[in-house]
């Protein structure tokens, strides 16, 4: 079945991805539209604030495949589907449609929402949300995407640092699940607001926070953790569709 509609905000790539487990890997990415979660620092804004819903487009799966192989010029590769909350959206069809001409899925959520689905993914990336966000985290939501996802993909932890109090909810995070491989990324205290498109962006300031996490990291002897930035954005700054 592939009839069900996605609601798509961008589809864009190759380029790197640029956070985590699959840093620097070649990548397209499909951003759905719309978010069940508001973090207060959300680089993304245009693919959750309801007043660009105008900008998302339902497409259906056939649709999707068509620019997705325009892209990639037809040879395989990764996908990334990010959003918004992407757990939102049936991307089912989409997977079993890719997988049959040899694409890899990888999908980004703060682990609110738990799909079936999550079993046919290759990588599964898991980004609760600190107390900066201002978000709540529901570990039994949490929970059921660990289940739902099975022994299917990879599983990585991605926790966002903007200060002590998120280091704190990340090591009790990894705690948790001392199962997940964790990747520490320092926050961008300057994220583009939903109507622009190329807001300038404070690198020396997330590169002195990075700074701090590290020091932290080794004061800690955390010595299971990676610590990472957005690769993307010391590149290309608060650019969309990069
Ligand atoms: C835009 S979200 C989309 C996917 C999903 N809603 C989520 O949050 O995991 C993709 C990743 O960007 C991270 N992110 C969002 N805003 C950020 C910021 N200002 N600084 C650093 N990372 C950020 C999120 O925490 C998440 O790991
Ligand atoms: N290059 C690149 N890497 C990314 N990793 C996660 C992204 C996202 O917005 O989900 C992202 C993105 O937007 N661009
Ligand atoms: S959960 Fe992800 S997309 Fe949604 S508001 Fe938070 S960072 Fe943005
Ligand atoms: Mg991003």
């Amino acid at each position: 079945m592939s009839g069900a509609l996605i609601r798509v905000s961008e589809i864009f790539g190759p380029t790197i991805q640029g956070e985590g487990i699959l840093i620097g890997l070649p990548t397209i990415f499909v951003r759905t539209g719309g978010c069940d979660y508001r973090c207060s620092w959300c680089d993304t804004l245009h693919a959750v604030d309801s007043d660009y819903r105008d900008q998302w487009r339902p497409m259906p799966v056939d649709e999707i495949w068509q620019e997705v192989k325009r892209l990639s010029g037809g040879k395989p590769l990764t996908i990334s589907l990010s959003g918004g909350n992407p757990a939102i959206q049936p991307l089912g069809p989409l997977i079993g449609r890719g997988h049959a001409e040899g694409y890899r899925f990888a999908l980004e959520t703060q682990g609110s929402l738990a799909k079936e689905w999550f079993a046919e993914l290759d990588v599964l990336v898991l980004s609760p949300k600190p107390p900066s966000s201002g978000m709540t985290t529901d570990w039994v939501a949490f929970d059921d995407c660990l289940r739902m996802a099975g022994d299917g993909p990879q599983i990585a932890l991605k926790i966002v640092i903007f200060d002590d109090l998120d280091y704190e909810y990340a090591r009790d995070a990894a705690a948790r699940y001392p199962q997940l491989s964790v990747y520490l990324q320092p926050g961008n205290h300057t994220p583009p607001p939903a109507d622009a498109e190329d807001a300038l962006v404070d690198i020396d300031g997330i590169v002195e926070r990075m700074r701090w996490l590290v020091e932290k990291v080794g004061d800690d002897r955390w010595f299971e953790a990676r610590v990472l930035p957005q690769l993307h954005v010391i590149i290309w700054g608060n650019r969309r569709g990069v």
